[in-house]
C-alpha cells in the first residue's frame, strides 16, 4: 500500500480538553486551563449568574475539572467501551448496522438520483426540497419501519449491560454510534453515497463537497432525562439530524443565526421534529431545542466534518488547530495540506 491509498489519520485539536466545556446550570460554555485561570475569568460572572456562595462554586470547579479529565481519557475509554460492547453485546436487530437501499424512501433515494446526475445544479434540487429556514433543508430520509427498528435496537442497547459513553459534549442521554459499530456499514455509506452528493449542491461553501469524516449519535429526550438543549452550535462543517421517534410533544428545534451573532439579535425560526425526515443545515447555524413536555424523542444526529475546511480553523477555538492523536475519526482534522487555500466557508 502506498501513502496515499492510505485512509487519512484523523486528529483533534487540543482546544478540546480546555474550551467550550458546559455548565448546566449556568447555560454558560467555559475555558478551563488551571484552577487560577478559571476563578480569575468565571467568578465574577458566575456569582452575577446566581453562584454566590463558595461551596457553589467549588462545585461548578469539581465539574469542569471533572469534565477535563473525561476528555482527556476519551479516546481511551471509547475505544475500551467499543471493544467491551463487541464482546458481550447481543444485538436485537444484526441487519440495521448496515445500510440498505430499503430503509431509504423513494423521495430521498430520487434526490440523490437528481444530485449525482450531470446536469444537477442547487435551483433544481430546491424544487424537490422543502426549506425549513433559511438554509435549513428538510429531507425525507427513513422509511417509517426503519426508524421503529432502529429504536428497538438501541433501546435493548440502552437496557444491556453494556458500558455506554455520553454522545457529546451537552447532551447526557443517547449514545455514540461509532462505539456500537455503525460507522462503517452504515454512517459512512450513508455520508458518501447519499449525502455528499446533495451537500456538495447545498454547501459548497462549508466544505459540503469534500466532507470526509463524521461523528454519528443518538440524542435521547424525556421527562426525567435531557429536556433540551442549549443555543449552540456543533464541531461540524453540516450536520444531519433524523427524528427517529417515538412519540413526543414538543421539543422543536430552533435556529437563529451564524456563531457570531448574539441571539438578543437574532429572530429565531422554530423547526418541527417530523418523525422519519431529516433536517440538513451547516454546523455553525446556531440552534437549540425547546424541551420535550412528554413520551420520549429520539434523533439521529450526524456531525459531517470537511478537513479542508477545519484544517485552515479549527470551528471549537476559532484558531489553527494544535493537532492531538485520538480514536477513529476523532475530530476530523487531518495534516494534509492540500486545497487548503481553495475554500473559504462564507457565513450568511
Ligand atoms: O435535539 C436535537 O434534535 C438537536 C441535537 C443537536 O443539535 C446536536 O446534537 O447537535
Ligand atoms: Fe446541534
Amino acid at each position: 500500500m502506498t501513502e496515499t491509498d492510505r485512509e487519512p489519520q484523523f486528529y483533534l485539536c487540543s482546544c478540546f480538553t480546555t474550551d467550550n466545556i458546559f455548565l448546566h446550570d449556568y447555560k454558560l460554555h467555559v475555558r478551563y486551563v488551571s484552577g487560577q485561570q478559571f476563578r480569575r475569568d468565571y467568578q465574577k460572572l458566575l456569582l452575577r449568574l446566581g453562584c454566590v456562595l463558595d461551596q457553589q462554586f467549588e462545585d461548578v470547579l469539581k465539574k469542569v475539572s471533572q469534565e477535563v479529565d473525561r476528555r482527556r481519557q476519551l479516546a481511551v475509554t471509547s475505544a475500551e467501551r467499543a471493544a467491551a460492547i463487541k464482546r458481550m453485546y447481543q444485538p436485537l436487530h444484526h441487519h440495521v448496522y448496515r445500510l440498505q437501499e430499503t430503509y431509504l424512501t423513494s423521495e430521498f433515494k430520487q434526490l440523490v438520483e437528481y444530485c449525482r446526475s450531470r446536469n444537477a445544479n442547487k435551483e433544481g434540487l430546491l424544487l424537490l426540497l422543502k426549506v425549513a429556514a433559511p438554509r435549513v433543508y428538510r429531507l425525507p430520509v427513513f422509511e417509517k419501519h426503519f426508524c421503529e427498528e432502529l429504536v428497538e435496537e438501541l433501546e435493548h442497547f440502552e437496557q444491556s449491560s453494556a458500558p455506554t459513553g455520553r454522545p457529546n459534549t451537552m447532551n447526557h442521554y443517547g449514545i455514540p454510534l461509532n462505539e456500537l459499530g455503525f460507522d462503517e456499514g452504515f454512517v459512512t455509506p450513508l455520508r458518501e453515497q447519499y449525502l455528499q452528493p446533495i451537500t456538495s449542491l447545498l454547501y459548497p461553501d462549508c466544505g459540503g463537497h469534500s466532507l470526509d469524516s463524521h461523528k454519528a449519535f443518538v440524542v435521547k429526550y424525556a421527562l426525567k432525562e435531557d429536556l433540551d438543549l442549549s443555543y449552540h452550535y456543533d464541531n461540524a462543517e453540516i450536520t444531519l439530524n433524523v427524528s427517529l421517534g417515538k412519540e413526543f410533544t414538543d421539543g422543536n428545534l430552533y435556529f437563529g443565526d451564524m456563531r457570531q451573532v448574539p441571539i438578543s439579535e437574532t429572530e429565531c425560526t422554530e423547526v418541527e421534529h417530523e418523525v422519519t425526515t431529516g433536517l440538513l443545515h451547516r454546523g455553525q447555524h446556531m440552534h437549540g431545542a425547546l424541551p420535550v413536555s412528554g413520551g420520549q424523542r429520539w434523533n439521529l444526529v450526524v456531525w459531517m466534518r470537511a478537513s479542508q475546511e477545519r484544517n485552515r480553523l479549527c470551528p471549537m477555538c476559532n484558531r489553527r488547530p494544535s493537532l492531538v492523536e485520538g480514536e477513529g475519526f476523532a475530530d476530523g482534522f487531518t495534516k494534509h495540506t492540500d486545497g487548503l487555500l481553495n475554500t473559504t466557508c462564507v457565513l450568511t
